[in-house]
């Protein structure tokens, strides 16, 4: 997705979203060790991280004004890339360019799938890059989500 977006920007922000969550089924790990496992991927990839920046937004309890408060964290962008309906129909209410990228085999590469890969103890590493496979597995995460689920044995 960052390989697409960066052929046609000149500079990208990637934001991690619901930045104050970790620790639960939905969003395990923290916004820093998720901006470590995207960092250590594109290194991998020879993506220069002088052409994108990572910036943490923790969601605010109001859609409407969820634009502005994004605004406030990000430098001045001219078109946003999204494929979340929601994002989309937020960021076009406030009047920005939106791009659309592909879904690449998004019904094989699904976050809910994986996390559940983990949780059940299937094979998981062929559905993330492998830094952020290592990544995880250094930082125990799989014993984290099985906690966090209450699955694990111990
Ligand atoms: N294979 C893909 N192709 C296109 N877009 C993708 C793909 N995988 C993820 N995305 C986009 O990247 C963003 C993050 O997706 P990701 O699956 O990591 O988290 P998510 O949307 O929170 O999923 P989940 O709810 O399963 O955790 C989403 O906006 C999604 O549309
Ligand atoms: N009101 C809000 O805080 C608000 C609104 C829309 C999207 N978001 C966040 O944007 C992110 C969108 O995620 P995906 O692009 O990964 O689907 C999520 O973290 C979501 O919580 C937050």
């Amino acid at each position: 997705m960052v390989k697409w977006a960066l052929e046609r920007v000149d500079e990208l922000i990637v934001l991690i979203g619901s930045a104050q969550e970790s620790h639960t089924l939905s969003n395990p790990f923290t916004a820093g060790e998720r901006i470590e496992m995207i960092k250590r991927t594109l290194s991998a990839e020879g993506v220069s991280s002088d052409r994108y920046y990572l910036i943490p937004i923790p969601d605010v309890l109001m859609n409407s004004v969820w634009v502005y408060h994004v605004k406030m964290y990000v430098p001045s962008f001219s078109s946003v890339i999204a494929r979340n309906p929601l994002v989309l129909r937020l960021f076009k209410e406030a009047g920005n360019e939106i791009l659309i990228p592909p879904s690449f085999q998004r019904e094989k590469y699904n976050s809910t799938l994986i996390r559940k890969y983990m949780i059940t103890g299937e094979t998981w590493n062929d559905l993330v890059p492998k830094e952020v496979f290592y990544f995880i597995k250094n930082i125990g995460g799989e014993e984290r989500l099985k906690e966090i689920v209450g699955t694990d044995k111990r």
